[in-house]
């Protein structure tokens, strides 16, 4: 099995602190070292078991890794690998976990010292919770990771890059960053700009005064989940998969029209008809 000797965590949170613990779990890595700002969640990675050690000095922390993984909210990410390209050990891998690929791969392959290689990725897994405290070494287990190569992504350095993800326990497709983020902005950003608009509206609706969200009952939980998820992490997917998010809200905002006319007019029969279209097609991914 492929083994690392010694693996960085710059942001350790659930994403970071999740690869981490399944890979030490499995024994993929014999070290490895958070860097990131907070100290207090830094040494709760230490009691935790997911680190070994910690540092908030990214050169020191990155110092002899082989292998080296991003976690931080997606705008960070070009920064911190800016910060730590020119202390990377030769042959060193980095890769990402970050929601919007685009414009992390762009960035980060021009960073990269000659013999060092960077690869993107993006586990389609997670929890609307963040933190250390968060991760947990199944996380992965059962799910997907798109991994998103260019022209220029070192054929070794990739195969590596998949080998984690599978180790991780999950299937590994493989995506052009553009593709990707056109396919997350459908699946999974567009739910989060609509969960997050539906609390604002119904929170802002105050015809009949009160609290209206206190009699918040299941479908309404359900729906809105994600909702609590971290506001810094989803500011930095709406900055940087901007058009691809703006054309699914377009496209969206078309079927809300669509059911608004149906409802306005009393259509019945169309109705049940965009009901059901919508239940058999939730069903089936069940
Ligand atoms: N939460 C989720 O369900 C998923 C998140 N992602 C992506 O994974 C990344 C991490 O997300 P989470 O683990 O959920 O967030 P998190 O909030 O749990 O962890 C992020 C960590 O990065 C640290 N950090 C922020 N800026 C930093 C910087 N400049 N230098 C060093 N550390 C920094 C934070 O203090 C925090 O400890 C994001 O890019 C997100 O888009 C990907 C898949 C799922
Ligand atoms: O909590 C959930 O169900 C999610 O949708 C988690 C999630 C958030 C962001 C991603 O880029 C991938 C997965």
């Amino acid at each position: 099995m492929l083994v690392f000797n010694r693996m960085a965590v710059i942001g350790v949170g659930l994403i970071g602190g999740s690869l981490a613990r399944i890979l030490r779990e499995k024994g993929a890595v014999k070290e490895v070292v958070g860097i990131g700002r907070g100290e207090e969640n830094l040494k709760r990675g230490v009691e935790l078991g997911v680190l070994d050690r910690y540092t908030t000095n990214a050169k020191e922390g990155v110092a002899g890794a082989d292998l080296v993984f991003v976690a931080t909210p997606v705008c960070a990410i070009p920064k911190v690998v800016a910060e730590i390209a020119p202390f990377l050990a030769p042959g060193c891998i980095v890769t990402d976990g970050g929601s919007v690929k685009e414009f992390v791969v762009e960035a980060c392959e021009q960073l990269m010292p000659e013999g060092t290689f960077f690869v993107g990725g993006h586990p389609i897994a997670g929890t609307e919770h963040s933190g250390v405290e968060a991760s947990f070494s199944t996380l992965y287990q059962g799910k997907r990771c798109i991994v998103t190569p260019t022209a220029n992504t070192d054929a070794l350095a990739l195969e590596k890059v998949v080998e984690i993800w599978k180790i991780a326990g999950s299937t590994v497709p493989l995506m052009d960053p553009v593709q990707h983020d056109r396919v997350v902005a459908a699946i999974s950003h567009l739910p989060h700009m609509v969960a997050y608009s539906l609390v604002n509206a119904v929170d802002g609706y105050d015809r009949f005064g009160g609290d209206l969200l206190s009699f918040s009952a299941g479908g309404f939980r359900d729906f809105t989940r994600i909702a609590s998820s971290d506001p810094v992490m989803w500011r930095d997917i709406a900055l940087t998969n901007r058009d691809a998010i703006l054309e699914m809200m377009d496209f969206f905002s078309g079927y809300l029209e669509t059911l608004r006319g149906l409802v306005a007019e009393g259509d019945a029969e169309g109705l049940r008809s965009f009901f059901l279209n919508s239940k058999e097609k939730r069903d089936a991914i069940l």
